[in-house]
């Protein structure tokens, strides 16, 4: 068997297109621009790559791009002090604040300081609890991009066997939320699971987000199975100067031999996230001026 390559590049494109056209009726009927706000704390070059392609999609879907490059010494207070400029800026409807921050820096303080209403990652406590509860709530982009990757695929998922590999609280929980609300049977693997290839030998979806390079190999997979790879891993240079091969958490020739459906590495699920922060955006701009929201572009 050789599995169906579930293209994400693709269909975030159709997603950015769909939130581009909603974003130039919101100018044309409502003078309405949404405005997206990026907090990048120090130097980290792969966060300095995601950041300018989040930078340059908001702008090409019509929104307003904000970034804010911060040293990596900034205080608490300073940084705090940021958010509530944005918090209060009108101009501003989604603000996301790049993980990992430096480690003198709270993680939760700060990102529970965003106005939860502009909170475009769905990582602050509100949403989280809004999401476990059934509300309405912004959801985190990386599991909302998969999401719609399976709908796609599969139509309804219900009943259906998903095993999510990981429990941070901006993949795996939030994961393993969406796939239960869309009524599949739902297990989360993590690092103290026993015989893990066994517990995912027994999904119909499969989702890994790990982070370590190719853990997960074809033999793991039940056949015909749907793969879900979220991990973004750089393996190390084959020569000198080079960049490294991005990777997923998946052996995807292996995994490819048996799955029913695969996402690809890169041109999987990370192209998604960005979509969905974008769809996010707009949604967030909706809720705050009162307007109807974007139809399928939530989940
Ligand atoms: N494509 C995209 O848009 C995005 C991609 N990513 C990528 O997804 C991956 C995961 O990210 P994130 O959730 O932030 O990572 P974290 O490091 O926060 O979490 C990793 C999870 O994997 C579990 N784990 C680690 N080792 C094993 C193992 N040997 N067997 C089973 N489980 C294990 C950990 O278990 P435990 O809790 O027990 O420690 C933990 O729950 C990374 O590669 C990241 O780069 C992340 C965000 C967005
Ligand atoms: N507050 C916050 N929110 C995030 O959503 C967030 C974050 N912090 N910190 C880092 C992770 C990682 N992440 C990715 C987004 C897009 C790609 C992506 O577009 N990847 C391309 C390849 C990019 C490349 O070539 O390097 C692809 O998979 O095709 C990857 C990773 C969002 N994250
Ligand atoms: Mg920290």
């Amino acid at each position: 068997m050789t599995a169906t390559i579930i293209d994400g590049k693709a269909f975030a494109a159709e997603v950015r297109g769909r939130v581009g056209e909603h974003v130039a009726r919101l100018k044309e009927e409502n003078g309405i621009t949404p405005g997206l706000a990026v907090v990048l704390v120090g130097e980290d070059p792969a966060s300095e790559v995601y950041v300018r392609s989040k930078g340059r999609q908001t702008i090409e879907s019509g929104m307003n791009s904000y970034e804010h490059k911060l040293p990596a010494d900034t205080s608490e207070a300073d940084l705090l002090a940021l958010i509530d400029r944005l918090n209060a800026d009108p101009a501003v409807n989604g603000i996301l604040v790049q993980l990992p921050l430096p480690g003198h820096l709270n993680e939760d303080l700060v990102i529970n300081a965003i106005d939860p209403a502009k909170d475009v990652d769905g990582f602050h406590i509100s949403n989280v609890g809004l999401l476990a509860t059934g509300q309405k709530a912004m959801v985190p982009c990386t599991p909302l991009g998969c999401l719609m990757l399976l709908r796609e695929h599969h139509g309804s998922l219900s009943g259906l066997n998903a095993v999510v590999i990981g429990r941070s609280n901006i993949v795996g929980k939030p994961m393993a939320q969406l796939l239960l609300r869309d009524s599949c049977t739902v297990t989360v693997a993590h690092s103290r699971t026993r015989d893990i290839e066994a517990v995912v030998r027994g999904a119909d979806i499969v989702v890994a987000a790990v982070g370590r390079a190719e853990m997960v190999t074809g033999d793991w997979i039940k056949p015909g199975a749907t793969v879900i790879d979220v991990g973004i891993n750089r393996l190390p240079p084959a020569e000198e100067g080079g960049k490294g091969r991005l990777v997923g958490d998946v052996e995807f020739e292996s995994a490819a031999e048996v799955a029913g459906a695969i996402t690809p590495v890169p041109g999987g699920v990370g192209p998604m996230t960005i979509a969905c922060l974008l769809a996010n955006t707009l949604t967030a701009t909706c809720r705050a001026h009162g307007l109807a929201e974007p139809e399928g572009l939530t989940a």
